[in-house]
């Protein structure tokens, strides 16, 4: 049987969208509450019950956390320019290594705006 998992997270972060024309509002320094999805797909362990601990998925998202939390994203490498795509990727690469069956990735920036990245780079 394979199925899907999917583990929520939230953090708050300030930003500037650095590449944007100067009159565009969000080259001003502003925040947002993002949510972000990790999504995992993969054959469910018959004897245990479930793809594997989604408790694996948090314990790779803590550190990535743990940076960008009250954070001011711009200062961290690799998200100079931290729209939600180029935020989807990072967090792609860097999780993409420890959760096998890592299959989306989705971020809300407001409720209702968002990015999904499946890994098509
Ligand atoms: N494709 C993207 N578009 C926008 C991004 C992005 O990362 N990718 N980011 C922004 C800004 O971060 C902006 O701060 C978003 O804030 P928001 O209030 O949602 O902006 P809007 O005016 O578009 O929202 P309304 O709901 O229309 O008020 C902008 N775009
Ligand atoms: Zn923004």
């Amino acid at each position: 049987m394979r199925c899907r998992i999917i583990k929520d997270f939230r953090f708050e972060a300030a930003q500037t969208l650095p590449n944007l024309p100067g009159h565009h509002k969000c080259t001003q320094m502003h925040g947002h509450s993002f949510k972000v999805e990790i999504a995992i797909e993969g054959e469910v362990d018959p004897h245990i019950g479930w793809v594997y601990d989604h408790a694996e998925i948090s314990k790779a998202m803590k550190p990535l956390l743990d940076r960008m939390d009250h954070a001011y994203l711009n200062e961290i490498e690799g998200l100079e320019n931290p729209t939600i795509e180029n935020m989807a990727a990072w967090l792609w690469r860097k999780l993409s290594p420890q959760l096998p069956g890592l299959c989306e990735i989705v971020i809300y920036e407001t409720p209702t705006a968002r990015c999904v990245f499946r890994g098509e780079f």
